[in-house]
C-alpha cells in the first residue's frame, strides 16, 4: 500500500540547524524508514535563496522517501496541511540585547507562526520548538493557536538529555545505551536540572554508581547546563548538528514511542505535576506511546533536586510574565 506523505514544515530552513536537519528528515530518520515525507521550508525573504540551494542539494540526494519540497516566506502557506512543525528559526540574541528584547523579537516570530498553525495545519499537527528561548517561544506559539490541543506544542530539551547521557556514560565508563531514566527538568537554559537520582547505569542506581555529590553539583550539572555556551565558545557558532540530531530524536520518540522501562525528556505544558505551575512549558520525564506522551508520575524528589527544579521553574514563570506584559500571550 502506498502511504500518504507526511508534511513536515521546517522554519529557519536555511540556517545551520536546518542544513543539518533536512537531509536526515528526508532520509527517514525523523519518522521511520518506511514513511514518505514532503518538506515545507519556511524562511524569511532574505533566507529563501539559500533555502532554494539546500532544496537543490536535497534533490541531488535522490532520497526515495522525499516526495516534494516547497519553499515559503509566508507562515500561512508554510504551515498549510503540516502534520509536523519544526520551529527552528528564531532571532538570536544580539550585542546589548536584554532578555526582554529577545522575548519581544521572538514574539514577533512565534505569535504569527502559532496563528498560522491554528488556521492552516493538519488536525494531527505536532510542534517542536527548537528556536530559543525554546520553552517560552513554544508557549507563545501555543497560546496563539487556541484550536490546537495545547499538548501538541513542545520544546526541545532532548539535546540536554543527550548531553547528560554522554557525561554520565563517560564518568561511569558505561555506554550510553546502558543508561536509562535520566531526566532534564525545567527550562532549556543554564537553570535546567539534569537529574540522575532516578537514572540507572547498567541496572544500578546512577547516583549510587557515581557516589560523588561534588562531581554532580560542581561538574555534571554545570557541564550539561552550560554546554551550549561551551560549544559557541569552541566552535564560534552554536551547536547545529547535535541540535538537529536531538530534534530528530525528540520527534522520532514522540511518534514511535519510548522503549519499555525507559523514558525521555521533553519540554511540555505542565499539568501541575511535581509542583510545576499548570501551563508552563517545562521539561519533564515522559514516556511516549502511539504518538502521545505522559509525564512519569510518582518519582520521589529529594531536597537537592527540589531546589534546582524550583529555580528553573521560577525562571520559566518570569519568562511567562514577561511575554504576558508584552501582550504576546
Ligand atoms: N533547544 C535547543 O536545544 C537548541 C539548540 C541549539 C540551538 N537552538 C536555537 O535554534 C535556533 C536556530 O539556530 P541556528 O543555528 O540554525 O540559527 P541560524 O541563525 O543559523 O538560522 C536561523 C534561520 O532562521 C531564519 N529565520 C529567522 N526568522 C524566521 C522566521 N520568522 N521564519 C522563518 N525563518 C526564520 C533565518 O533566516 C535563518 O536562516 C536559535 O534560536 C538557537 O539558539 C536551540
Ligand atoms: O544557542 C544557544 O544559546 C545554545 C543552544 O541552545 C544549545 O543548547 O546549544
Amino acid at each position: 500500500m502506498t502511504r500518504t506523505p507526511v508534511n513536515v514544515t521546517v522554519t529557519g530552513a536555511a540556517g545551520q540547524i536546518g542544513y543539518a536537519l533536512l537531509f536526515r528528515i528526508a532520509s527517514g530518520h525523523l519518522l521511520g524508514a518506511d514513511v514518505p515525507v514532503k518538506l515545507r521550508l519556511l524562511e524569511i525573504p532574505q533566507g529563501v535563496k539559500a533555502a532554494e540551494g539546500t532544496a537543490m542539494e536535497l534533490d541531488d540526494c535522490a532520497f526515495p522517501l522525499l516526495k516534494g519540497i516547497d519553499i515559503f516566506d509566508d507562515p500561512n502557506k508554510g504551515f498549510e496541511g503540516a502534520n509536523i512543525g519544526l520551529l527552528v528559526g528564531a532571532r538570536p540574541r544580539g550585542p546589548g540585547m536584554e532578555r526582554g528584547d529577545l522575548l519581544a523579537a521572538n514574539g514577533g516570530i512565534f505569535k504569527p507562526q502559532g496563528q498560522a498553525i491554528n488556521a492552516h495545519a493538519a488536525d494531527d499537527i505536532k510542534v517542536l520548538v527548537v528556536g530559543n528561548p525554546a520553552n517560552t517561544n513554544a508557549l507563545i506559539a501555543q497560546q496563539s493557536a487556541p484550536d490546537v490541543p495545547a499538548e501538541r506544542f513542545t520544546a526541545m530539551t532532548r539535546l540536554d538529555h543527550n548531553r547528560a547521557l554522554t557525561q554520565l556514560a563517560q564518568k561511569t565508563g558505561a555506554s550510553v545505551e546502558d543508561i536509562k531514566r535520566l531526566t532534564i527538568w525545567g527550562n532549556h537554559s543554564a537553570t535546567q536540572y539534569p537529574d540522575i537520582f532516578h537514572a540507572e547505569v547498567a541496572g544500578k542506581n546512577a547516583a549510587e554508581a557515581v557516589n560523588d555529590e561534588a562531581w554532580l553539583a560542581d561538574t555534571f550539572i554545570p557541564t550539561v547546563a552550560k554546554r551550549g555556551a561551551a560549544i559557541i565558545d569552541a566552535r564560534g557558532a552554536s551547536s547545529a548538528a547535535s541540535a538537529a540530531n536531538a530534534a530528530i530524536d525528540h520527534v522520532h520518540t514522540w511518534v514511535n514511542g519510548t522503549a519499555a522501562g525507559n523514558w525521555t525528556s521533553m519540554g511540555i505544558p505542565s499539568d501541575g505535576s511535581y509542583g510545576v505551575p499548570e501551563g508552563l512549558i517545562s521539561s519533564f520525564p515522559v514516556t511516549c506511546t502511539d504518538g502521545t506522551y505522559e509525564i512519569v508520575q510518582g518519582l520521589e524528589i529529594n531536597d537537592f533536586s527540589r531546589g534546582r527544579i524550583d529555580a528553573s521553574v521560577k525562571e520559566l514563570s518570569e519568562e511567562r510574565d514577561a511575554v504576558r506584559e508584552l501582550g504576546l500571550i
